[in-house]
This record gives C-alpha cells, structure tokens and sequence, in this order.
C-alpha cells in the first residue's frame, strides 16, 4: 500500500502533510507517524499534519510532533492553510479547527497570516518566563543566541520538575531593536532545536513586545523571518495575535507502507 504525500516548510520548521478527506490515514498509528518523520528510515519532518473535513469549519487540522505527541503548532497551521488553498479547499480566508479551538488565516501571496489562540496571561519563572500560546513556551532573554547551548540548556528546561509531567518548549530570545529579536527553540516533541517555531515566536514577541510597549515584533529564527502583531488587554490577557510568514510547499511523493 502507498501514502500520496506532500512536504510543506515555514522559516524551516518542516511538516508532511496529509490529505485525509477520507479519513483513511489511522491517527492512532503512532510508529507511523514516526516513522513518516524519521530522517532515515522515512520522509523526515519536525511533524505530521493530516487535514480531514469537519461539519463547522473548512477543515480540520490535525498534528503530531515527530515524536508522536500532540500539540498547537503555529508554522504548521500556517503550512495547513496552505496546503488547503493547494487543495482548493479554501480561497484567500479561512476559518478551521486545531487542537487548542478555532483559528482564522489569510492568505496573501506567499504569507500566510495565522490568527491565534488569545493568551491568559505571562508568568514570572525566576527571571524568565512562561506563557501558553496554544503550545507551552518557556522564554529565556539571552545576550546573544549565536553560539548559545540552545540543546543543552533548553532540553534541561524542559524536562525541569516545574514544567512536569507535560514539559515545555524553551525559547532563547536575543533583543535585535526596540520592536525586534532574535528567536532560537528548543522544541518538545522533537527533542532537538529546530529552525523555527511559530508558537515560540509569537510568545516570544509577546513578552518582549509587552515589555518594550510595542504590539507588532519582527522575528529572525535560524530558518527566516516572521512577524507577530497582537493586543495588549488591562487584565494582563492578550488577543488580536497574528503570526505572520511564509508557508512553501517543497515536493510531493508516495511512500510505501
Ligand atoms: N513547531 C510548532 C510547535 C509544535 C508543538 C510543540 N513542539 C509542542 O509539543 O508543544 C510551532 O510552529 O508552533
């Protein structure tokens, strides 16, 4: 039996990513997701998203880390949608479903501008931070990002008591400007650093937008540029948070199963 496939990136952080209008795909089959994401034995990719009908929405997405777990992801969704306008289920505007509720997206050109979950509030974690965009983040200010023991550090945050027995994700944020910065993460659920994380970026620009009284950030990560716009609300909650990037589909395949 062969899986039709198709490989999407945004700023580096890379999905496969799966038709399954047919519901044919088993989402319980955890060592294939696995499998699908390893490097050498499969496609490879940081995750695995199957789109699938849904009665109130134009679809649903549905990820996996590499690792099988389950979560929000910010670049994946934006990879989502478009996949989606590939697929022609959607135009220019989408409304769909993801693990943390609904979300709104627009797609202008080669961005795809992603609206997020709102956010309750940030934590103080002993000079850092923590906050919850659809996916845990830790945020660690760091002087400089370049050369920073992003695996080490970040992996020691994230199975640290505190965060257990979920874990968390572990950002490392270099201040570039006033209204900029310079994102590195660790991400759980592939248990390395990747080039990207959509989440971690835009909890990154809300601790430092929120800091510096600015409510648009620019975002560099190892894999591109992104960019986060959001409100900032009296009772410390955040909302209006875009994610703004480029999604890119890479090449299409069948796998053997
Ligand atoms: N790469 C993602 C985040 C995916 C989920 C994360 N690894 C977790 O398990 O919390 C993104 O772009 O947001």
């Amino acid at each position: 039996m062969e899986l039709t496939f198709y490989k999407y990136q945004g700023t580096g952080n890379d999905f496969v990513m799966i038709d399954d209008r047919a519901e044919s795909f088993d989402l319980s089959n955890l060592d294939l997701v696995r499998t699908l994401c390893d490097r050498k034995f499969g496609i490879g990719a940081d995750g695995l998203i199957a789109i699938r009908n849904h009665p109130d929405f134009d679809f649903e997405m549905i990820y996996f880390n590499a690792d099988g777990s389950q979560s929000m992801c910010g670049n994946g969704a934006r990879c989502a949608v478009a996949f989606s306008h590939f697929l022609g289920i959607v135009k220019e505007k989408t409304r769909f479903l993801a693990i943390d509720g609904p979300h709104e997206a627009i797609i202008s050109g080669e961005q795809v501008e992603l609206l997020m979950g709102d956010v309750q509030g940030i934590e103080a974690k002993s000079g850092d931070f923590f906050l919850n965009t659809g996916s845990p983040h830790h945020i660690r200010f760091v002087e400089k990002a370049e050369g920073y023991p992003v695996f080490e550090e970040g992996k020691s945050i994230r199975y640290d008591s505190v965060y257990a027995p979920g874990g968390t994700n572990v950002n490392f944020v270099q201040p570039m400007a006033e209204d900029e910065v310079f994102v590195r993460t660790y991400e759980r659920g592939v248990e390395n650093e990747t080039l990207s994380c959509g989440t971690g970026v835009t909890a990154a620009a809300i601790v430092y937008g929120a800091q510096h009284q600015q409510n648009q950030v620019k975002i560099n990560t190892l894999g591109g540029k992104l960019s986060v716009k959001f409100q900032s609300n009296p009772d410390g909650s955040f909302s209006k948070i875009w994610l703004i990037g480029p999604a890119e589909q890479v090449f299409s395949g069948k796998i053997k199963l």
